[in-house]
């Protein structure tokens, strides 16, 4: 059961990683988001890791992109990490001294204005994670770098890595929010009494009030949206889906009820998953949006209908 993930250890995906399967050791890491997902595309893993949602930078596009198109993939979990950044050296020096810094670009998006205040001088190199910059200042050959912005457990499982500056995030209750994903074929996970559901909706046609009759499936069955973003589909200019996250599970009559009207004007919705919220939180669901109160008024009217002569 070979679990792919953003790595390579050390970053916060193998952190969430590490919440679905504490003791395991069948671990790839991936050096991209996309790569992680071909693993369980191509079968060279069951399952994998990715960052979905931060709470300062929002949607990873890199995933957000990766599960829209390809092969299909479903979402089996979520896992909060809450985000902590230290400024990483091969030597003690002053922060004056610093020349280039290396991270991930969502961890620099999230260390800006610590940055700005801070080394204002230093030139920013992206990496692919914040555990390869950090351990780019190890290797062999030497990184066009001089320091790195990563976790705190990659200078503790690496002593040779001088922490010269602590928790330099700019909002110290900074949250990334991580999918777990399998194949298609995966087993719906069982409803709780909060859940998320995912989903991509390409604009079917680009017309007016086309996003607001998406939303409307929504809204009439009582559904809250949580999070919804528009991503360029890459083919040309103007060509847009939405990438939704909704509260509640398939198995919820509401969230059937919006999906089949969604599927109806959007033919090629694509249902990524439904599965338990992280932090437990409930809907909130109207008497009249209750799967008691769809089944009672679909049963009325399959009464109605069965009266023929
Ligand atoms: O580079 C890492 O350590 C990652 O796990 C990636 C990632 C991200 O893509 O947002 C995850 C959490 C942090 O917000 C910064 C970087």
């Amino acid at each position: 059961m070979t679990i792919a993930y953003l790595g390579p250890a050390g970053t916060f995906t193998e952190a969430a990683l590490r919440q679905v399967d504490p003791d395991g050791n069948d671990h790839l890491p991936a050096s991209s988001v996309p790569a992680a997902l071909a693993a369980v595309r191509e079968g060279r893993a069951s399952s994998a890791v990715v960052p979905i949602e931060n709470s300062v930078e929002g949607g990873v596009s890199a995933t957000l992109d990766a599960v829209a198109t390809g092969p299909e993939l479903r979402i089996l979990a979520e896992m909060l990490v809450p985000i902590r950044f230290d400024l990483v050296a091969l030597e003690d020096k002053p922060l004056t001294a610093i020349r280039a810094v290396s991270t991930h670009s969502h961890a620099w998006a999230q260390v800006r204005q610590w940055a700005e205040a801070s080394i204002p001088q230093a030139e920013y190199i992206p990496a692919s994670s914040t555990a390869a910059g950090a351990l780019g200042l190890l290797g062999a050959t030497a990184a066009p770098y001089d320091a790195a912005i990563c976790a705190p457990n990659v200078s503790e499982a690496h002593p040779e890595l001088v922490v010269l500056a602590e928790n330099i995030g700019d909002n110290p209750e900074a949250v990334t929010r991580f999918v777990h994903l399998g194949g298609p074929d995966s087993a719906l996970p069982g409803r709780t009494d909060a859940d998320r559901t995912t989903l991509v909706i390409p604009l079917w046609e680009d017309r007016a009030g086309a996003l607001m009759e998406i939303l409307e499936q929504f809204a009439t069955r009582g559904v809250n949206l949580s999070r919804i973003e528009s991503r360029p589909t890459g083919n040309y200019l103007g060509d847009y889906f939405f990438s939704v996250d909704i509260d509640g599970h398939i198995e919820d009559e509401r969230v059937a009820e919006a999906l089949v009207g969604l599927r109806r004007i959007c033919p090629t919705t694509r249902f990524l998953g439904s599965y338990a919220r992280a932090d437990h939180k409930p809907a909130t669901v109207a008497s009249h949006h209750t799967d008691g109160a769809f089944t009672q008024a679909r049963d009325w009217v399959a009464g109605l209908r069965a009266q023929k002569s």
